[in-house]
């Protein structure tokens, strides 16, 4: 008899409140996120994704309400919780005075990667010939792909993505739609934001938390 597994939950939100300025940007939201999920939080400009993304990567904290890892409070496991999480915002960490390639190392050797070869990353994400270039002097989209460079090389199940698509082309879009599935495929989950669709990953698979405001 084939034994069926139950994913597990990686992630859980446990009766979020968060409160900017006076205003309730969410109240007592309470999801699961288990491996192999494509989710998007969705919602209009002052939403509240980005705070959202934040308090799930432990960065900023939440009026009320914690977050979870694996079934415990992710205060109480900090380093092991760091570990599985890959979180990319807006600003992305890519330093402009540094090189494509530079940024590059910079940001998996910071991991704890040693054992990669930068360039052959690069050639993924369409830098190649640009490896040298200083990014401040790449455009918004290369700039940007150095950023999501690193998510071709990296061991953490749940990669939290602040708008990874800005400044990305239509088929670098699709690129990075494959592979948000081939990793969920793997057992990871993304937990993203956008405003744009997405034509690869279908209704079907990717699951939405929409967030609205409303006034105190
Ligand atoms: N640290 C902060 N202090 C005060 N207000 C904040 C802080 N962070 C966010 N806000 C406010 O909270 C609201 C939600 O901001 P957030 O960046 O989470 O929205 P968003 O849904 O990601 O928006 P967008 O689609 O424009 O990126 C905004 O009105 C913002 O000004």
């Amino acid at each position: 008899m084939v034994k069926e597994s139950k994913a597990t939950t990686l992630v859980s939100a446990n009766n979020l409140t968060c409160i900017r300025e006076e205003r309730i940007l969410f109240d007592e939201l309470s999801f699961d996120i288990t491996e192999g999920e494509i989710v998007q939080i969705e919602g209009p400009n002052g939403a509240g994704k980005t705070s959202l993304l934040r308090i799930i990567a432990g960065l900023s904290r939440p009026y009320a309400g914690q977050i979870n890892f694996k079934g415990e409070d992710i205060n109480r496991c900090r380093d092991e919780y760091n570990d599985e999480l890959l979180y990319l915002g807006h600003l992305a960490g890519v330093k402009s005075e540094l090189t494509a390639e530079e940024n590059l190392n910079f940001n998996l050797r910071i991991s704890g990667y040693d054992d990669f070869d930068a360039r052959q990353i690069l050639a993924k994400v369409n830098l190649s010939g640009f490896e040298e270039a200083l990014a401040g002097h790449l455009s918004a989209g290369q700039h940007r792909r150095t950023a999501l460079a690193r998510l071709w090389h990296t061991n953490c199940k749940i990669w939290l993505l602040d708008e990874p698509f800005t400044a990305i082309d239509k088929k670098g879009v699709e690129e990075l739609e494959h592979l948000f599935l081939a990793h969920a495929k793997r057992g990871g989950c993304v937990i993203l934001t956008t405003h744009q669709d997405m034509g690869v990953i279908g209704d079907d698979i990717l699951r939405k938390i929409r967030l609205d405001y409303r006034f105190v």
